[in-house]
């Protein structure tokens, strides 16, 4: 096969993945310049998204075809249920949000349909799907956040959501992600295989309507 698995995914939504990796919300945030409201909006809606993450996470350990796989999911999983967890709670202390809205906000759509879309990849126990949608989650945040030479903003709550997601440590996992992808792939029949592109593709499309969504119309 002359082309990876996970590089025709990308390829065949290349519009909305170039739509969200160029953003306004994350050339806004790269320049410090991010309304405090959308911010709010973001981070609300999006610590509801995490936690379905980590259960995908679970179900992509629990369907993995290997050991080792499950070890670096597991690693990860405890990386985003420390660090990235903290941020948050930093984050909605200085930015004011009202308890009620960290832990129950009103869900937005895409936030719903997100969730939904995480809950199906996981309850197909199939480690493509999850791996899929774990790759648009993550490494779509890695082309997004991870700008050669660009310089962090000086608020904490931008400059560390850009770091979170521009390091070594998830540079790497992204990489061994989609060479996972890629393995699985190989082994997969056309059906599966295209089972696995349509969540891939879903979720690049609820990136791009997550990211549109916490502006005012
Ligand atoms: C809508 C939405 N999509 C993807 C991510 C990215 N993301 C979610 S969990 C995780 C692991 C470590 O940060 C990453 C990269 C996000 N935050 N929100």
């Amino acid at each position: 096969m002359s082309q990876r698995f996970s590089e025709s995914l990308k390829e065949l939504n290349h519009t909305p993945w170039q739509a969200c990796t160029q953003h306004r919300f994350i050339n806004e945030m790269f320049a410090g310049t991010l309304d405090d409201a959308v911010l709010r909006r973001y981070l609300v809606q999006d610590y509801q998204f995490i936690n379905q993450f980590v259960a995908l996470l679970g179900a992509a350990i629990a369907s993995a075809d290997q050991f080792a796989p499950r070890v670096t999911l597991s690693q990860f999983a405890a990386m985003i249920t420390s660090d990235e967890n903290t941020y948050f709670i930093r984050s909605f202390d200085a930015l004011g949000v009202a308890e009620s809205d960290r832990h129950l906000p009103q869900l937005s759509l895409p936030t719903v349909q997100f969730q939904a879309l995480m809950l199906e990849a996981a309850r197909s126990q199939k480690y493509a799907n999850c791996l899929a949608v774990l790759c648009v989650a993550e490494g779509l945040y890695l082309d997004a956040f991870d700008r050669d030479g660009a310089a962090l903003p000086p608020r904490f709550e931008h400059a560390e959501w850009i770091h979170l997601h521009a390091n070594d440590f998830f540079r790497g996992f992204v990489a061994w992600l989609r060479a996972e992808l890629d393995r699985v792939g190989e082994g997969l029949d056309p059906q599966a295989r295209a089972e696995a592109a349509d969540f891939f593709a879903r979720a690049v499309a609820l990136e791009q309507s997550f990211f549109d969504h916490v502006y005012p119309a």
